[in-house]
């Protein structure tokens, strides 16, 4: 897994790679990895799917029950609270590695929140597998006051370094921006590894394999090894 996030003049991006890993075996090549907690805070999670995806959830819906209860809007910084804290809880046994990223009334936030529970605030933050091919580019090409397009277009560099350099990262990049005005999801922003359309049909007509030697066997030979169950 990458995942990036950016703080940019007047908001933030957050992208992600679309790779699930099953050990060596790409158990989903079109993962979604950036996950909603509010209108205007969204969180990348790179480490286990199932505790990013149930950690974000749960701290998403107590973010709203507070933001209900105060009457304000929630803020980015509470989140990353709240995230840490659950974390902490459990040592480092809920497998979830978070970019969290918003808007709110106090300003731009980006921060990570790592699986034991530590936490960073920075303008720019790489995490997962292929976090170093990608801070690699942030370290060589991030500018402040950058504009939308540019860190746009610069965390989706950042994810391509780490889908083209890391077997744990792959597929396309997805992206999410966040501004005081709008809050967009581009799913599926680049699609850098495509399959192209086949050359010809590759379906070919029976009997183009020779058969070699056929044998029948009955079903109480088979009952010998298997027991047949009748529906
Ligand atoms: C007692 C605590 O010890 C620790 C201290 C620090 C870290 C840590 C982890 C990461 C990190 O992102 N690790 C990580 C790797 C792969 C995936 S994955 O999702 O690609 N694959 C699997 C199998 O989880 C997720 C997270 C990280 C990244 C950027 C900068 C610093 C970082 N530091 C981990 C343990």
């Amino acid at each position: 897994t990458t995942i990036v996030g950016c703080i940019f003049d007047g908001g933030v991006v957050i992208a992600a790679d679309t790779r699930a890993t099953s050990g060596p075996i790409v158990a989903d090549k079109n993962c979604e990895k950036l996950h909603y907690i509010a209108p205007q805070i969204w969180c990348a999670g790179a480490g286990t799917a199932a505790d990013t995806e149930f950690t974000t959830a749960l701290i998403s819906s107590q973010l709203e029950l507070h933001s209900l209860s105060t009457g304000r809007k929630p803020r980015v910084v509470t989140c990353m609270t709240m995230l840490k804290q659950h974390l902490f809880r459990y040592q480092g046994h809920i497998g979830a590695y978070l970019v969290v990223a918003g808007v709110d009334p106090t300003g731009v936030g980006l921060f990570t929140v790592h699986a034991h529970g530590s936490t960073d605030k920075l303008p720019y933050v790489t995490m997962g597998s292929g976090s170093l091919a990608a801070m690699s580019v942030f370290e060589t090409q991030w500018k402040s006051k950058m504009t939308e397009q540019e860190a746009i277009d610069l965390a989706s560099n950042a994810i391509q370094a780490g889908i083209f350099n890391d077997l744990g990262s792959g597929s396309n990049v997805d992206v999410a921006v966040i501004t005081k005005d709008k809050t967009t999801l581009k799913r599926g922003y680049i699609k850098p590894n495509e399959r192209s359309k086949k050359q010809k049909s590759y379906v070919f007509k029976r009997g183009t394999t020779a058969v070699l030697n056929e044998k029948v066997i009955t079903r109480e030979e088979i009952s010998k090894y298997v027991t047949v169950h009748e529906l």
